[in-house]
């Protein structure tokens, strides 16, 4: 092991053990580069947030309107919190009456408003669990989940588009009419698939690269807006659809 040192937030010395074979100490490095140099890590510390994650919902939401006071909300990928906190201060979800459900399979601390499972998504019994805990159609899905990172970026990408395909399946189960319904993906091709599944059954479709989203990074978000219900699979609707440009926009606060 060594240490390596750097200026966190307000100037202080921080050191950071990291293992000493080559290639694991230099992205190390990297690592500790972003975080100290990242606007986003100091400020989620300085406003309470366990994450700069939540920074990437508030930008959206701030933008497109997806959460309101009342609306119920499942939070998929939702480890350690961060938009589990924006999305209870935004729809004031309460101990007395949770309006947000969350899942992970790490370990999460509680978070005041929300029913929280510790389990893999993937599990077959995770959206019979879900939509439970929910008490009635959702307002709107949010998923954040994206697998560990091998370093190929192919691989990954096809990875966390699969988790996205899966939401995607169960935003389609749960969402009541009008609903609204935010993935995270990695830019790589296959995500355009999982856009044409979204066209067909929403009002409209975005992508978003928020501003706290790292410029250099292949995520992105696809927001679906206005679930109309969940549509039959038809191939040339799916010819059509694909003809149909979707909003590509430019971010404007
Ligand atoms: C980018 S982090 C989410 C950050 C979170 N939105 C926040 O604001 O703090 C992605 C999360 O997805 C979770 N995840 C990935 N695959 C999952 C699965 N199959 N089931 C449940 N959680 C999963 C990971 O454990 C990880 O915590």
């Amino acid at each position: 092991m060594t240490g390596i040192k750097g200026k966190g937030p307000g100037g202080r010395e921080l050191t950071v053990k990291v293992k000493t074979s080559r290639g694991r100490t230099a992205s190390s490095q990297r690592w500790l580069e972003r975080q100290l140099n990242d606007p986003y890590v100091a400020r989620s510390k300085r406003e309470g947030y366990r994450s700069r994650a939540a920074y990437k919902l508030i930008e959206i939401d701030d933008k497109h309107h997806i959460l309101a006071p009342g609306m119920r909300v499942v939070d998929l990928g939702s480890a350690p919190g961060g938009w589990c906190q924006v999305a209870v201060d935004r729809v004031k979800s309460t101990d007395e009456r949770k309006l947000v459900v969350a899942i992970d399979y790490l370990e999460m601390d509680q978070l005041p408003g929300v029913i929280l499972f510790q389990k893999d998504f993937l599990d077959e019994d995770a959206p019979g669990l879900l939509k439970d805990a929910l008490g009635g159609p959702a307002d709107v899905v949010l998923s954040d989940m994206a697998a560990p990172t091998t370093g190929h970026q192919q691989t990954d990408h096809l990875r966390t588009t699969y988790l996205s395909e899966v939401a995607v399946d169960f935003a389609l189960d749960v969402l009541k009419p009008g609903g609204h319904f935010l993935t995270k993906v990695f830019r790589g091709g296959a995500e355009n698939q999982v856009l044409q599944t979204l066209k067909r059954s929403f009002a409209s479709t975005y992508h978003i690269k928020p501003p706290a989203s790292r410029a250099g990074s292949v995520e992105l978000f696809l927001l679906a807006k206005g679930f109309k219900g969940r549509a039959k699979l038809d191939p040339r609707d799916q010819a059509a659809a694909e003809d149909e440009g979707d909003e590509q926009e430019s971010w404007r606060p």
